[in-house]
């Protein structure tokens, strides 16, 4: 049931500003993308366009190669999960995952058969016969989920489907989405802003910046190898080093860092994600020396800032590994995590 959603320069504009100035985006038939972006980047948006809850001002929408531009929502083979459940009040569980079927021309029989099908595999099956306001938060997003995929959609469409709900449930909701992708294998556009969630849930991660798609790629690509300073302060990497590249190496303040992969030479950012900084002893194999200025939580985690010649620069080490503010350290920014942004973010960030 699943198809490839293509995306193609999807423009729109609210009151002549442009939200969207030219999205592209592609999530290939049974993988889950996860649109990444701040508050007001439009990600709603996107959805809404590929939903047919609204009309784009340029681009085009396609889904299993048909071009539903100008289709009707519900002739688009899309379903969307949203926020709320939106579940219907004086239906019973089970009938609320048989709607779409029945609309579809189901018998009733066979469309509750179907839905039972559906509750099983959100491990709500002994909750059919229950009335929506006797479920939690939690449950009812199943019920929403499972009414979505009783609808075989093309393409599922999940908009901050879990935003609503505490910590420990949302991780419930994550394994759950896992598991319907190993069991029904839909393609998913997933919008979020948690970016710990899209890194969870997808195979992709798209980041929408400035109404453009900034970087899509694997998470983890993403944050050790952002193609913009952009990307890589949304994404929470704190460590910009401003210098050059010449001969294989970045020089700056801090001195000629080698580089793991070759980089054209000229201005750029070396970034290290703080994550993959260590703290030494100010000694000889440190890249960077300088004096801690302050510690914070992380979790179990502790982030340590520290003022370098090359600015402030921060590493995130485990419990009761921090040193105290005001000790003198050494940094250790490992060869394989350096990573050049080149210009021209680079040339703005010099500027
Ligand atoms: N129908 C509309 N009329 C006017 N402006 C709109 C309309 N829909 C959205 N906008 C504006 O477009 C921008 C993007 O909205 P959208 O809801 O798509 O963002 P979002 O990234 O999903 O935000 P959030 O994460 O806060 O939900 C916002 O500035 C919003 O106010």
């Amino acid at each position: 049931m699943s198809a490839e959603l293509v995306v193609r320069g999807l423009v729109r504009r609210f009151g002549g500003t442009p939200v969207l100035d030219g999205v592209d985006l592609a999530v290939p038939a049974g993988e889950c993308v996860a649109l990444l972006g701040p508050s007001g980047s439009g990600k709603s948006t996107v959805l809404r366009l590929v939903a047919g809850l609204d009309t784009p001002d340029a681009g085009r929408v396609h889904a299993g190669g048909r071009d539903l531009t100008g289709l009707p929502p519900e002739r688009r083979g899309t379903a969307m999960v949203g926020q709320r459940p939106r579940l219907f009040p004086h239906l019973s569980v089970l009938d609320n995952v048989a709607f779409p079927l029945a609309v579809a021309g189901r018998r009733r029989r066979e469309a509750r058969a179907q839905a039972a099908g559906h509750l099983a595999l959100v491990g709500l099956a002994d909750l059919a016969a229950r009335r929506p306001a006797t479920l939690s938060g939690g449950q009812e997003q199943r019920v929403a989920l499972a009414r979505a995929l009783a609808a075989s959609p093309a393409v599922l469409l999940l908009d901050e489907p879990f935003s609503a709900l505490d910590p420990g449930v949302r991780e419930e909701m994550h394994r759950l989405l896992a598991d319907l992708r190993a069991a029904v294998a839909p393609t998913v556009l997933l919008v979020t802003h948690d970016r710990q969630e899209a890194t969870v849930v997808a195979d992709t991660v798209a980041v929408l910046l400035d109404g453009r798609i900034a970087q899509a790629g694997p998470a983890e690509e993403l944050h050790t190898r952002p193609a913009t300073l952009a990307v890589s302060r949304f994404l929470g990497g704190a460590n910009e080093v401003p210098g050059r590249v010449e001969g294989g190496a970045h020089v700056s303040a801090l001195g000629r860092l080698a580089l793991p992969v070759p980089v054209a030479a000229g201005p750029g950012v070396l970034v290290v994600r703080q994550e993959a900084v260590a703290v030494t002893g100010p000694g000889d194999d440190a890249d960077a020396t300088g004096t801690v200025t302050r510690v914070t939580p992380r979790g179990a985690r502790r982030r340590v800032e520290v003022a370098t010649p090359a600015g402030p620069l921060s590493a995130e080490v485990g419990p009761g590994l921090a040193p105290a503010p005001g000790s003198a350290v050494g940094l250790v920014l490992p060869v394989a995590q350096r990573w050049v942004v080149p210009c021209p973010d680079a040339q703005r960030a010099e500027g």
